[in-house]
């Protein structure tokens, strides 16, 4: 043992010997020329190729830097027993990543790509207005030199789309909102937000089968069809109407569609807004890949030309240009000063201004379609027009699955039809209808019987005419108002029932 470090002593000895022969002899500029012919000749040689791709790029941050990150940490090949893991801001996910100096490999159409993470103590600070972080850190990628192109070309591109993709993933959706209307926040944005969590999906959202699987194909063809807008020269959105009574879901089909597409959404309250030019600075600061709402368009606000209004007093002109409903202005020039015009809105949907940024969607809703501008309903202005109707009859299926668990097959075959015969006469929202339903969930038995007793109290209004429903309901009332148990209102029910089908007969 005691040969063996002797040995090592005088090898190490003579080590050190060579290398302070070596400096004194070789000047530091000879050591440098021939490392660098060295490294030539060993790459003339290599028939691989490698890219560094480091964090901070001068002194701003480097993105693909990012992308590759994210990227890697969805790959399945990660392995290792030390791996980094951080989760981002407004994030409800935790990424992986490589930690210090650790290899993966990744295989991109059939081509190897080897990357290494590399974290080195930074030399020394260079002058810059951000201090920079005291390690530099970085990526290389190593190829083979055959497939150079292929990788420059499209794997870079693909890995930063699958970034962006893992990114909105990750991250929580957002609520946007114009409360402040037009007017910039310290950082000149005009929107405020908040975390989108609305549970509403397609699977929960009650309405005719059909249409939904036609509505959701077309979703998914607009969120798959970069190139053929591209192709077609179109700019990358999509306009949808939703109009319906209160109540019937479109509020609810808004944040199915964000949550199936997972887009944030842009609430633009247009009572808040004043100009037409305060609606485009808004409309240039949503982002893509969101969806862009304006609800009840018939009553928000009446738009109306200011110019053209104060020559016109109060009167309402039915050009595109003056108004977009019919119903009293909540803005409007003497109630604050709104010049919005529907000239202005539509250039806001489907003008030039609509197509800075892509990817975007735009809704509007509406109890009253009849009382919108026909600029605003003619063909191509809206893509498509969605009738949000009382609850049909697979709704209701579809809203005794969700609120009380109960599947058609497991109901008794004469209460379907019953249902069924029942429920287009009723004309009940499903919003009516699953209070009914939460009110009584814990007994499905009771549950479906009451929903039966106020379908049919229901259709057996809506058959009489209103001086009748009047009095039958004061009937009712005032037997109401005398009887004190739950049975005894019962009753008081089954009377107002019976009135109603006696009036029925009649
Ligand atoms: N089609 C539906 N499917 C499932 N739930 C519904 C549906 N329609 C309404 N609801 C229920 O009723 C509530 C109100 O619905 P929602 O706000 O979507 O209606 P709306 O059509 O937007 O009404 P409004 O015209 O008054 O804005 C929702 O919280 C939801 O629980
Ligand atoms: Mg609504």
């Amino acid at each position: 043992m005691m040969e063996f470090w002797t040995s090592m002593a005088s090898i190490m000895g003579i080590f050190a010997f060579s290398q302070t022969f070596l400096h004194t002899i070789f000047p530091p500029e000879l050591r440098f020329a021939s490392i660098k012919l060295l490294n030539k000749i060993c790459n003339w040689f290599s028939s691989y190729c490698y890219f560094d791709i480091t964090e901070i790029d001068g002194v701003n941050t480097n993105e693909l830097y990012n992308a590759v990150q994210l990227y890697l940490s969805s790959s399945a090949s990660i392995t290792g027993t030390r791996l980094s893991l951080t989760r981002a801001l407004n994030s409800s996910s935790f990424t992986f990543g490589l930690s210090n100096n650790d290899c993966i490999i990744d295989n991109f159409n059939g081509v190897t790509a080897w990357w290494e993470h590399f974290v080195t103590q930074r030399q020394s600070q260079t002058f810059s207005w951000r201090p920079l972080p005291d390690e530099k850190r970085g990526f290389t990628l190593k190829i083979e030199k055959k497939h150079k192109n292929l990788i420059l070309s499209s794997y870079l591109d693909f890995i930063m789309d699958k970034a962006n993709e893992i990114r909105r993933k990750n991250q929580d959706r957002l609520l946007y909102t114009n409360s402040r209307g037009g007017s910039l926040d310290s950082r000149g944005h005009p929107w405020e937000s908040v975390p989108f969590k609305h549970p509403s999906t397609f699977d929960t959202l009650a309405m005719d089968p059909v249409k939904k699987s036609e509505l959701i194909a077309d979703l998914k063809d607009f969120a798959d069809g970069k190139m053929f807008y591209q192709k077609t020269g179109r700019a990358w959105k999509r306009g949808y109407l939703l109009y319906g009574p209160p109540g019937t879901g479109k509020s609810s089909m808004i944040a199915a569609m964000a949550n199936y597409l997972g887009y944030d959404i842009y609430d633009l309250e247009l009572t808040e807004v004043n100009t037409n030019s305060e609606l485009r600075k808004l409309l240039m600061k949503t982002t893509s890949k969101s969806i862009i709402v304006i609800e009840d368009i018939d009553c928000s606000i009446s738009l109306s030309n200011r110019k053209k209004s104060s020559t016109r007093g109060a009167h309402y002109d039915a050009s595109p240009d003056m108004r977009i409903g019919g119903i009293s202005p909540m803005g409007g020039d003497e109630h604050g000063g709104n010049s919005i015009t529907l000239s202005g809105l539509l250039n806001f949907t489907d003008g030039l201004w609509s197509c800075c940024g892509s990817e975007r969607i735009f809704v509007f809703t509406t109890n009253h379609i009849e009382k919108l501008d026909p600029a605003l309903l003619r063909c191509g202005r809206m893509d498509m027009h969605i009738f949000m109707s009382f609850c049909s009859y697979q709704a209701l299926l579809i809203l005794l699955k969700n609120y009380l668990g109960l599947e058609k097959h497991e109901l008794d075959v004469e209460l379907l039809k019953k249902l069924e015969n029942v429920i287009d006469s009723a004309q009940m929202t499903p919003a009516d209808i699953s209070e009914v339903l939460i009110k009584n969930r814990r007994d499905k038995h009771k549950a479906v019987l009451e929903l039966l007793g106020a379908l049919k109290t229901r259709a057996m209004k809506n058959s009489m005419n209103v001086e009748d429903v009047e009095e039958q309901e004061k009937r009712a009332l005032e037997m109401t108002t005398t009887t004190t148990t739950e049975e005894e209102e019962a009753t008081c029910n089954d009377a107002l029932l019976d009135a109603c089908s006696d009036q029925e007969k009649k």
